[in-house]
C-alpha cells in the first residue's frame, strides 16, 4: 500500500495513499460564523477552541485505568486492523456471514495490560458507551464537558435528542472503514490523531453499500486498498474531503456523510468521544431534496421492499426487474 506524508499544523503524518482526490475539510474556530453556517447547512467542519471535552484533556490510558472502574468494556480485535461494523441483530438472516472482527468483553485494566504487550498479533479497538459503572472522577469530567455549547448547537440546528457518548480507545493504525451513520455527530478528539476521509451523501453511487438486510448495512462494499472497479465501476469517480483531528479538536460529522477513520501512527493510542444526536424532524419538505434525504428515501424503499417480499434471496431479481431497461 502506497503512503504519502502530509503536513497538518506543522506536524507530519505518514498516511495511506488512495486512488481518489480529496479537498481539505475546513478548520475553523467554533465561534466563527462560517463554522456555524457550515453546521447549519449539514457540511463537515473541524472546530477548534470549543473545549467540548476540555475537562477530559488529561485522560490517558493510565488515568482511565485508575478511574474507569471495573466495568466490562467491549474490545474488538482485527488481524488486518480494519474494524468494519456489523449489526449482530442481522446475523440470523445471514447464516454464512463471517464477522471480520472478534469481540471480547474485559475490564479497562485488562485492555491496558494487553496494550502494553509487544506480542500482539492483532490490533485492538475499545468501543464502549460511557455508562454509570465509571468512577466518580470520570463522572465529574463528564459533567464538566462544555454542555452549554453542545446543547446550544443541538437546539440551533433542531437536532433530536442526544443518544449516546461512545468512548473510543484505539491502537495506532486501527481503521474504521467507509460507512455512514443515521445520526448527527460531534466527534471530540482527546488523545492521538485521526485522519478522517469524508464523502458527501451524493457519492452513494460510488460507495456501493451492502444491502439493507446485510449485517454490514450502511458500510461500503469497496475495499479502498484494492477497489474492484469491475464490480464497483463508479468508485473511480469518487471525490472526497479529508482532515486530521488531534487533541482538543471537534469534528462536526453530518448524518449520512460517508467516513473512513484512521488512527495515525507515531502519536500513541487514540482516545475519542462521540456525541450522537437523532436527526432533526422533517417539519416541511423543501425542494430540491438534499442528498442525505435521498439516501433516507432509498433506505426506506429498500426496507419496505425487503419486508414485503419477506425473502432476501428474491431482492436482487426484484430490484433489477424494477429498473433494468426502464431506468438504466
Ligand atoms: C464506532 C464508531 C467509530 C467512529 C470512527 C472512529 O473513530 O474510528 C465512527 O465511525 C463515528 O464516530 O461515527
Ligand atoms: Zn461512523
Amino acid at each position: 500500500m502506497a503512503t504519502e506524508t502530509i503536513k497538518v499544523n506543522s506536524r507530519e503524518f505518514v498516511v495511506k495513499k488512495y486512488s481518489f482526490p480529496t479537498e481539505q475539510i475546513p478548520r475553523l474556530d467554533y465561534q466563527d460564523k462560517k463554522a456555524e453556517k457550515l453546521i447549519e447547512n449539514g457540511q463537515p467542519v473541524i472546530l477548534t477552541g470549543s473545549d467540548l471535552v476540555g475537562s477530559a484533556h488529561h485522560w490517558d490510558i493510565g488515568y482511565l485505568c485508575s478511574n474507569l472502574g471495573s466495568g466490562q468494556y467491549t474490545v474488538y480485535s482485527s488481524a488486518d486492523g480494519k474494524f468494519k461494523y456489523y449489526d449482530d441483530k442481522k446475523l440470523t438472516q445471514n447464516k454464512q456471514f463471517k464477522p471480520p472482527t472478534t469481540q471480547t468483553d474485559m475490564t479497562f485494566q485488562e485492555f491496558a495490560a494487553k496494550l502494553k504487550r509487544k506480542d500482539n498479533k492483532e490490533l485492538m479497538y475499545l468501543q464502549q458507551p460511557l455508562n454509570e459503572t465509571v468512577g466518580t472522577r470520570i463522572v465529574m469530567d463528564f459533567t464538566n464537558f462544555n454542555w452549554g455549547w453542545a446543547n446550544e448547537t443541538q437546539k440551533k440546528n433542531h437536532w433530536g435528542p442526544m443518544t449516546s457518548n461512545l468512548l473510543l480507545v484505539g491502537m495506532e493504525g486501527v481503521i474504521t472503514p467507509a460507512h455512514y451513520d443515521e445520526q448527527e455527530n460531534l466527534f471530540a478528539q482527546i488523545q492521538g490523531y485521526k485522519r478522517f476521509l469524508l464523502f458527501d451523501p451524493s457519492q452513494f453511487e460510488c460507495m456501493y453499500p451492502y444491502p439493507i438486510y446485510h449485517p454490514h448495512d450502511r458500510q461500503s462494499q469497496v475495499d479502498f486498498d484494492n477497489p474492484d472497479l469491475t464490480k464497483f465501476p463508479n468508485f473511480a469517480n469518487l471525490k472526497g474531503y479529508e482532515g486530521v483531528v488531534g487533541p482538543r479538536d471537534v469534528l462536526y460529522l453530518p448524518m449520512y456523510w460517508w467516513h473512513q477513520v484512521e488512527s495515525l501512527h507515531g502519536h500513541g493510542e487514540t482516545i475519542s468521544i462521540t456525541f450522537w444526536y437523532k436527526a432533526a424532524p422533517t417539519v416541511k419538505v423543501v425542494y430540491p431534496l438534499t442528498s442525505g434525504q435521498k439516501v433516507a428515501i432509498m433506505r426506506n424503499i429498500e426496507k419496505m421492499i425487503a419486508e414485503a417480499l419477506n425473502n432476501n434471496e428474491s431482492m436482487p431479481s426484484f430490484m433489477q426487474a424494477m429498473v433494468q431497461g426502464r431506468y438504466t
